[in-house]
């Protein structure tokens, strides 16, 4: 059968996005895999997948899938292309979109100059929300990576995100920790792994290896992550600039319950049609 999709990006971080309001398909693992391959395939960081909505309260229902064909609870920078996507192929006028995700409830506000705003709800630090292995809810955690300790904040942005401060995010080694942090035993459904710089209170940089698609350009989720650990050890305050490797993110939260706020861009690249096996 043939499948029309479109190709998006939120900086660099880049997505195939399917509608399946008006098209049906059936998308299993391996053909996630194929169609993510960037030499034999499409060639993407996530599947986005627009479907209707199970509860009559949300609009949508976003579902993500990374480039190894697993499915996750969020995507930050997906969710604003999600948006771009619904709007631009008229699949609702609304400038508040309500979507339902595997994470929970999120909403998606398209701003004037076309950038898109996104409650991502609080950010959550307890063990079991993500789940991470550990006693007790404590700031920064020891974690044993080959050998070396290191010491790593942990949040729920919906899905589950280990941050390391480091000196410099150029020399960092993400290559190394990134998928040994991803992998650790101590997170049961894995990780993405945040390696952030602190540049003053309101602006870090910040590389991600992202669980299951290897390191992106940019990860909205692991911005919103990296910001909320920052702020609960004392080193941030809201709001801050994340400077990813593909562009700048600004992050809000007032801390506690209240619900962080991301804001930034989304972009259409292509509009395409496949064969699915
Ligand atoms: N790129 C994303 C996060 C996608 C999911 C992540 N790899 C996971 O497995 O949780 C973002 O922008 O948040």
């Amino acid at each position: 059968m043939l499948l029309h999709f479109t190709k998006m990006q939120g900086l660099g971080n880049d997505f195939m996005v399917v509608d399946l309001v008006t098209q049906r398909a059936r998308l299993v693992d391996d053909e996630i895999r194929r169609l993510a391959d960037r030499r034999f395939g499409i060639g993407f960081d996530q599947l986005l997948v627009v479907e209707p909505p199970r509860d009559p309260e949300m609009d949508f229902r976003y579902r993500i899938y990374n480039a190894d064909g697993s499915e996750v609870e969020n995507c930050g920078n997906g969710a604003r292309c999600f948006a771009r996507f619904v709007r631009d192929q008229r699949l609702t006028h609304k400038h508040e979109i309500h979507v339902e995700t595997a994470g929970g409830p999120l909403t998606l506000t398209v701003e004037n100059d076309g950038q898109v705003s996104v409650d991502m709800g609080a950010p959550r630090f307890t063990p079991e929300t993500l789940p991470f292995d550990a006693a007790e809810d404590r700031v920064l955690h020891a974690l044993d990576v080959d050998g070396e300790r290191l010491e790593v904040g942990v949040v729920s942005m919906g899905n589950p995100h280990a941050v390391l401060r480091v000196e410099d995010v150029d020399s960092a080694p993400v290559e190394r920790l990134g998928p040994a942090i991803e992998a650790h035993p101590r997170f049961p459904k894995r990780v993405n792994a945040g390696f952030m710089q602190v540049v003053s209170r309101h602006e870090i940089r910040l590389r991600v290896y992202e669980r299951g698609s290897g390191e992106t350009l940019a990860c909205g989720t692991g911005a919103c992550a990296a910001v909320a650990s920052g702020i609960r050890q004392g080193l941030l305050e809201s709001p801050v600039t994340v400077h990813l490797r593909g562009g700048d993110l600004r992050i809000e939260w007032a801390g506690g319950d209240a619900p962080l706020s991301m804001t930034g861009p989304a972009e259409r690249v292509f509009d395409g049609r496949v064969v699915l096996n």
